[in-house]
């Protein structure tokens, strides 16, 4: 039986895997388990009723294939907020153990009638399996389960489009939505236009609905693919703009920051903390799509730019990581890459892999090595000190910080200050004093090494970059400039 599976293959390293493996009897394994406390909670009644008009009540399912019961569990949770940030409402969660998904019905096809007893007595309008299913999948499922299916890719897709505000983030995510969509034209064409029914336009088609429309979903794939070309000329358009920007920041040698992390990690929250910026945070998954630039300044008083980014999740769907390059390419052209941990995540270190992962796939697309990585773990006031010293343990070198309280903020300017790339070019120069500016900018931009002011001028022991050491030669001393 395929539902069944080797007991050994399970032995993971992880000290949770004899404990949760041990308590599950075989049979037990491959059954439909409920998830506890997955529910949404509703607040009170006008939000039950407010929520019944535009929500989704939905059933999430996972086909557990590695790990403890405890990560099979805390993905599932993960789903369940995925699926509220979308606007569902969650009734349920149901997980199988199972060697890989069932190629036809992701779930075993034996457990597809009781998914579909549990959709009938919750009174469930959607199914969400946590993975990303084939078309034929979701059109088998759809047919048995007689509701609408949608993937953990969809749901993101869709959390992305509702967030999407510049024209760009826009653009980027209709793109990934119509990639997405393209293979599954034909099996979903027909059952969309179906269930959506009255509720089409609008953009109100529901979780997974929302975006390109269902009067696209309906015409043929020429249309979409003219339109994909289109999409990606305007993005590549907006990119120029933005590699310009970019551009300037970089002629100016002032040095970039790019805070990455998981989604929620408090990526807004830090660069709020840090320079006082004022950006959007909110406790939902994927508040930020647009990156959002400040400057700041080191301890010492050099000035760098702080950008904040997108939140990866684990699995991010690979047409969202190739229609948010341009976003993503500010990670990569960084010269130091802050990589914010929720120090109050059970399980961080999903999160740290899950982020070096993407990182890892922006640096193999552009084959290039990634600038260097800070580690910081945000939260610290709303975790324990034993969560804390096993963070310790396993990100050494690591930053830990509070956004919300203050606390380590002052230790991670410094440590930015210390990796940002140093100045390279000696220069020995006596600058007139009615050229101040250039001395203002070896100040900000450079290290002082010795400076005296005399009768012609200032006269300075500098390391500074080399365009400044360009704009520096005419008042070199004894023509000793590098
Ligand atoms: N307790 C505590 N909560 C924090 C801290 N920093 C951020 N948060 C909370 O974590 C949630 C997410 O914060 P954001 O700054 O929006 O996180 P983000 O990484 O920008 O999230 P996305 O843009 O959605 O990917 C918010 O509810 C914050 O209030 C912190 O130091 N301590
Ligand atoms: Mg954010």
């Amino acid at each position: 039986m395929t539902e069944e599976i080797s007991q050994n293959g399970y032995d993971t390293a992880s000290d949770l895997a004899e404990l949760s493996l041990g308590e599950l009897e075989l049979e037990e394994r491959s059954s439909l388990r409920r998830v506890a406390g997955l529910s949404t909670e509703l607040q009170d009644i006008t939000e039950v009723e407010y929520r019944q008009l535009r929500l989704e009540r939905v059933v999430l399912v996972g086909v557990w294939t590695e790990g403890t019961a405890l990560e099979s569990e805390a993905s599932l949770a993960e789903l369940a907020r995925l699926a509220e940030t979308a606007g569902s409402e969650v009734l349920e969660g149901l997980v199988q153990r199972r060697d890989k998904p069932d190629p036809a019905t992701y779930v075993g096809s034996g457990k597809v009638q009781e998914l579909g007893e549990v959709v009938r007595a919750t009174g469930a309008d959607t199914v969400i399996c946590d993975g990303e299913l084939s078309p034929s999948q979701l059109q088998q499922l759809e047919a048995r389960l007689k509701v609408k299916v949608i993937d953990r890719t969809a749901l993101i897709l869709d959390i992305f489009a509702q967030h999407a505000r510049s024209r760009e983030g826009k653009s980027q995510v209709e793109l990934a939505q119509l990639q997405y969509l393209l293979p599954r034209l034909r099996g979903w064409g027909q059952t969309l236009s179906r269930q959506a029914g009255g509720r089409a336009g609008g953009g109100n088609g529901g979780v997974g609905l929302r975006g390109p429309g269902e009067t696209k979903l309906e015409t043929d794939r020429r249309r979409i693919r003219a339109k994909i070309s289109k999409l990606r000329k305007e993005i590549q358009a907006m990119s120029v703009v933005r590699d310009t920007k970019r551009g300037l920041r970089t002629s100016n040698a002032v040095p970039s920051v790019a805070i990455a992390g998981y989604t929620n990690a408090g990526k807004s929250s830090l660069l709020n903390a840090l320079t006082g910026a004022g950006v959007l945070v909110e406790d939902a998954l994927f508040a930020t799509l647009d990156a959002t630039t400040r400057r700041t300044q080191t301890p010492e008083g050099h000035t760098y730019t702080l950008t904040d980014t997108v939140g990866f999740v684990r699995h991010l769907p690979h047409q969202l990581v190739e229609a948010f390059r341009s976003t993503l390419d500010e990670v990569a052209d960084a010269d130091l890459v802050v990589h914010v941990v929720d120090g109050a995540d059970p399980m961080p270190e999903w999160q740290v892999n899950a982020v070096r992962e993407v990182l890892g796939e922006i640096g193999r697309r552009r084959d290039a090595a990634m600038p260097p990585e800070l580690v910081v773990v945000n939260k610290t006031d709303a975790t324990t000190e034993f969560a804390l010293a096993r963070l310790r343990h396993l990100l050494p070198g690591a930053v830990f910080v509070s956004a919300h309280s203050g606390a380590g903020i002052d230790e991670l300017r410094e440590r930015i200050g210390e990796l940002l790339p140093r100045p390279d070019v000696e220069v020995d120069v006596l600058v007139p004093y009615v050229r101040g500016e250039l001395v203002a900018r070896v100040h900000q931009e450079g290290e002082i090494l010795l400076e005296e002011h005399t009768a012609s001028g200032t006269q300075l022991r500098a390391r500074v970059k080399a365009d400044l050491a360009g704009a520096l030669e005419q008042f070199a001393v004894n023509g000793t400039s590098a």
